[in-house]
């Protein structure tokens, strides 16, 4: 059977959030040796970058592998409503006990779309804390 080919879809958005990186089962000065700046008991903010990777096959009737605005609306509601101005260690649930490295915010992303994605296509998310600092999930 000849194999169709398969094409990436990228969407790029963005959200800020304040959050603080810590571990409660550690002592102050722990986590101060650990995480330094970023366990400030007042939290600090980033401009997080998100892009959400979608591969499939290119839908013969459409040519798309999926629509960009159905990817947008589903980011959107999934992550950007939720996480966009936000705390992340107070407001976001999944963070109450997960620390929300820029690992756990990508892993957690990926796993609020892979529930609404259809199972053909694949995800992969890149997370980007600063411009210099980014994370992907799945990693290959
Ligand atoms: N593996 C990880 N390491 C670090 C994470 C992380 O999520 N995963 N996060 C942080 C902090 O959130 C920190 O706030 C990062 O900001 P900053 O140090 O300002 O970022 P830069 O490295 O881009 O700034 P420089 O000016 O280059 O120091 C830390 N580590
Ligand atoms: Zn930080």
């Amino acid at each position: 059977m000849i194999e169709l080919p398969r094409v990436s879809v990228f969407r790029k958005e963005h959200f800020n959030a304040a959050h603080r990186l810590f571990n409660p089962n550690w002592s102050d000065e722990k986590n101060q040796e650990v995480f330094g700046l970023c366990n400030n008991p007042n939290y600090h903010g980033h401009n997080y970058e998100l892009i959400v990777q979608i591969t499939g096959t290119i839908n013969p009737e459409t040519g798309y592998v999926i629509d960009m605005k159905e990817v947008s609306q589903l980011i959107q509601k999934e992550i950007i409503q939720k996480f966009d101005h936000k705390n992340l260690n107070l407001d976001v649930p999944e963070f109450a006990h997960l620390n929300p490295t820029a690992e756990n915010i990508a892993l957690i992303i990926y796993q609020k779309l892979r529930t609404t994605l259809a199972t053909n296509l694949d995800l992969k998310i890149r997370l980007y804390e600063t411009e210099r600092n980014f994370v992907e999930f799945p990693a290959h």
